[in-house]
């Protein structure tokens, strides 16, 4: 059997990389390919992979790493991760890394020996937000392990998706277009929003395998792993960072979203990244609100139940957000 391509996603906390795997997924998917997903999050809870599960189709498989980063997760977990997905036998496997991994672990992982003659590594994509990338660079200078993963996710891409021109003044596309020149000057630069771009270029070699009996039988499905990855096992080992910390905080009532974005937006930047399912107090029903970089997005969403919101920085003063949340809900509740 011919080694299964590996395509990695990596890019800061925020920068889009959900966007385009799922993007990955449907272009996959009009080619007639079976795609497997393995998705590593920060936090105990899902937010990402119910936003996949709602696009993979039946024949298409996912394995989620939850509560850690793939780079204080032990190799031998990715890695079995990797062999459930194999059992499927895919036409190409996608890995979507947290914002603070570096791809390059990965690739590593893909010459452990119980996987090295079944996958091969394809490409590294990168997003970056095109505002934010100059600034994350450097706000983090007293951080230079976190600054220095960042840029090497930069360094490292086959293609670079800068996502987030909406309202990109042209001096600032100059600017940034220096900078990333002098980290990579060998990749496809694609300036876009939404990760919007021509996908045709990443599935290029990539064709459908004919699969065995066996695989053609077993039915596809979701593959969750029952374990648990913790910080505990991190020893900040090569080029990624893991001292940003998740907190998730509980939410018992209805929300007002200008305050909720007033108080997110107060601790910019130590606060990087925030996602979770609220009920607001002004629309009906469930809303899915992502905050990255300032930026806030609601998104009414059916099939969620439980209200938190999952908060992801460096050095968060979590006392002081618990008791400043715990206010703006009884605000809500008396009005
Ligand atoms: N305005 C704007 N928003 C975008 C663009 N691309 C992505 N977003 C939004 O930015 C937020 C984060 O996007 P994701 O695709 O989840 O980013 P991510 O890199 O997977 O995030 P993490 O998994 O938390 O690291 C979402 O609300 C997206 O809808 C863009 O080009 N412009």
């Amino acid at each position: 059997m011919e080694p299964i391509p590996v395509i990695i996603l990596s890019g800061f906390l925020g920068s889009g990389k959900t966007t385009l795997l799922l993007r990955l997924l449907q272009e996959a998917t009009r080619r007639g390919l079976q795609p497997a997903v393995l998705m590593n999050e920060l936090g105990t809870i899902d937010v990402d992979g119910r936003l996949v599960n709602a696009t993979l189709q039946e024949n298409q498989v996912m394995e989620k790493l939850l509560d850690g980063c793939i780079c204080c997760s032990k190799k031998s977990e990715v890695v079995e991760s990797i062999e459930k997905l194999l059992c499927k036998q895919p036409d190409v496997i996608l890995v979507e890394l947290t914002g603070v991994a570096n791809p390059e672990e990965v690739v590593d992982m893909l010459t452990e020996p119980q996987v090295k003659e079944k996958v091969r590594f394809h490409k590294i994509l990168t997003t970056l937000d095109s505002y934010y990338y100059l600034e994350y660079t450097s706000i983090f200078e007293v951080d230079r392990q976190l600054v220095r993963t960042v840029k090497r996710q930069v360094e490292v891409a086959d293609i670079i998706i800068v996502n987030k021109t909406e309202d990109m003044k042209e001096s600032h596309k100059t600017k940034l277009l220096k900078t990333l020149h002098k980290q990579n000057d060998r990749s496809p630069i694609l300036f876009t929003t939404y990760s919007d771009i021509d996908l045709a270029p990443v599935f290029e070699t990539i064709s459908k395998r004919e699969k065995t009996e066996a695989a053609k039988k077993s039915p596809f499905s979701i593959v969750k792993p029952a374990h648990k990855h913790t910080h505990a096992n991190a020893n900040m080992n090569e080029g990624s960072y893991s001292r940003v910390q998740t907190y998730t905080l509980p939410v018992n009532v209805p929300v007002q979203p200008k305050k909720v974005e007033k108080l997110l937006k107060s601790y910019h930047p130590q606060l990087l990244r925030a996602k979770g399912y609220l009920k607001t107090a002004d629309k009906s029903g469930m809303q899915l609100m992502q905050y990255a970089a300032k930026r806030t997005e609601w998104e009414p969403v059916e099939d969620a139940e439980e209200c938190y919101l999952v908060l992801i920085g460096i050095d968060l003063p979590v006392d002081e957000i618990r008791y400043k949340w715990n206010e703006l809900s009884l605000k809500a509740t008396s009005r």
